[in-house]
């Protein structure tokens, strides 16, 4: 295969959810706008096998990537696309995330099906979710709420919510509306009571390190105030020595001043500590100086009692 043949055709792996299915199709689509030939390879992942425990018992956000990367080491794919969100803070040795998507409404939704908003839920009401993140901001918003988990696939969430196991459910709003759901969203969270994951909204395209090839194709798709805003968020979880089992929030925000600004809150795991803030802005026109933003915001974080 000469090199031109071989940067026109493209296997995107992907895992067989509903979203990821959406998602690997959403990027195939741009891919094919540029000429070139694209075709999906579906998977299964030990995350998604796994759906009787918190995934941060078993294993972390890490369980969704791996099978996909055995793929690309193997020859087998060339691209894999992930909700940045479930991408690790630190790429495995070898591969490389090589460009952020513009992203999708970053904030987290409620869905229910009596009521409208959280200040109309009952006292004691009984709501799913399986994010600490999400747990310790519920808990500081209202604590009288009976938080349960709750895994799976978002068709799943929602059948468990239809089924009445909850009296509302918390999901990320990009899925819902990349899904054609979005009727089922009663309320999006101001993101400065529920501060979304770092990366939330966003895909990323993870390749292998060596495809200077493909990172020269997939450039061309880079959202660049996303790919900065979302460098920001990452390395406050990476600075934190961020996993899924770590109740940490980090969103960062363009102003109209020009500045990114970053908000970071940090909760105990056992979701009983009060919820520590912290706020940056600066001027930011590097994946550097984004960085040096969040690990700002995570020092400050620190310095406030973080572990
Ligand atoms: N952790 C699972 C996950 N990873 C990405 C999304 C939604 C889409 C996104 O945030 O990009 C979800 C579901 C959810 O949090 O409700």
């Amino acid at each position: 295969m000469d090199r031109k043949t071989a940067l026109t055709h493209i296997v995107i792996a992907t895992r067989e959810s509903r979203l990821a299915m959406w998602q690997a199709q959403h990027v195939q689509a741009l891919l094919q706008e540029r000429g070139h030939v694209v075709e999906l390879l579906g998977m299964t992942t030990r995350g998604d096998q796994i759906l009787d425990r918190s995934l941060s018992k078993v294993g972390g956000k890490g369980l969704f990537v791996k099978e996909l990367e055995v793929a690309l080491e193997e020859g087998r794919a060339d691209i894999a696309v992930h909700s940045l969100k479930d991408v690790p803070m630190d790429m495995p040795d070898g591969f490389t995330l090589a460009c952020v998507l513009e992203r999708e409404d970053p904030r987290d939704a409620l869905v229910s099906p009596r009521h409208a908003s959280l200040d109309d839920l009952p006292e004691g009401a009984v709501v799913g979710t399986s994010s600490l993140r999400r747990v310790v901001l519920l808990q500081e918003l209202r604590p009288d709420l009976r938080i349960e988990p709750l895994r799976g696939n978002l068709d799943t969430r929602l059948r468990k919510l239809d089924e009445g196991q909850y009296d509302a459910i918390v999901l990320a709003a990009a899925g819902l509306k990349r899904l054609g759901l979005e009727s089922r969203i009663r309320t999006t969270f101001d993101p400065d009571l529920m501060l979304p994951a770092a990366g939330q909204g966003a895909l990323g395209i993870e390749v292998r390190a060596d495809r200077a090839d493909l990172i020269e194709c997939l450039a061309p798709l880079a959202h660049q105030a996303d790919t900065l805003a979302t460098a920001a968020e990452r390395a406050v979880s990476r600075t934190m020595g961020g996993s899924c089992s770590m109740p940490l929030a980090a969103h960062a925000r363009w102003q109209a001043n020009g500045k990114l600004r970053i908000d970071a809150a940090w909760g105990d795991s056992a979701g009983v500590a009060e919820l520590l803030r912290a706020q940056h802005e600066a001027d930011v026109s590097s994946t550097a100086q984004a960085e040096a933003l969040g690990r700002q915001a995570a020092e400050a974080l620190r310095r406030a009692g973080a572990r």
